[in-house]
């Protein structure tokens, strides 16, 4: 693929093949410099288009969607099911989990079409689906520091089926939560799959003042 893309496209300036590990390769460090060399100020920042295996998509999806500062667009090809989970954010299901308000927390993801299993050689046991997340500038970003802010969202989802006033008793007393909740219009036995992105935020923002 890379030698292919060489060959066809290696005469212009704008192009600049690099084989690595995309898991571990320092993409702002070798990107920027690049960006500013061929392109102009008032050029939108660059975009991913990317047919990975789908065993990385996690990864990739937490690497990249938290740079909004590199990249407009992020497009993958990812296990339709994976895409379907990721771009639908619907509060009260199973399958509503952390990455879910990771992906709207840096994106607004969109499920783009299915890719039958047939399209593909050799022929894997899923279909795949494109989708698109446009990502967000960091004064779009929700107004939390994002780290404390998933570290309380994980500690949520890793009792799913408890109440927040019991998953999060580590960050504060279970009264100091429920009177959160309450503040929030939530109710004071609400469970982490109740919740959406903005009520999380403003969760959180109540109990770091606590
Ligand atoms: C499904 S194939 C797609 C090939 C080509 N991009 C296309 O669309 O026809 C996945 C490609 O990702 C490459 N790949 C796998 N893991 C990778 C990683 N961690 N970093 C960068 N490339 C990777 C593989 O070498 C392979 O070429």
């Amino acid at each position: 693929m890379a030698t292919l893309v060489k060959d066809r496209f290696g005469s212009t300036e704008r192009l600049k093949v690099i084989e690595e590990d995309i898991t571990k390769f320092h993409i702002r460090y070798h990107f920027i410099p690049f960006m500013k060399e061929k392109c102009h100020a008032t050029e939108k920042p660059a975009k991913v288009v990317s047919n990975l295996p789908f065993n990385v998509s996690t990864e990739v999806v937490k690497l990249l969607l938290p740079m909004g500062d590199v990249f407009s667009v992020v497009v993958l090809m990812l296990q339709d099911e994976t895409a379907v989970r990721l771009a639908d954010a619907s509060i009260q299901t199973p399958e509503y989990r952390p990455i879910n308000l990771f992906v709207n927390f840096y994106s607004e993801p969109e499920y783009k079409f299915r890719v039958d299993r047939e399209n593909f050689f050799p022929r894997p046991k899923v279909d795949g689906a494109v989708i698109s997340f446009k990502l967000k500038n960091s004064e779009e970003y929700p107004p939390v520091a994002p780290k404390t802010f998933f570290s309380m969202v994980n500690s949520a989802f890793n009792g799913k089926r408890k109440m927040l006033r019991k998953s999060l008793q580590h960050l504060c007393t279970s009264s100091e939560i429920e009177a959160a909740l309450h503040n929030i219009g939530l109710p004071v036995t609400a469970r982490p799959s109740d919740l959406t992105l903005d009520d999380f935020v403003r969760l959180h923002n109540h109990l770091v003042e606590v």
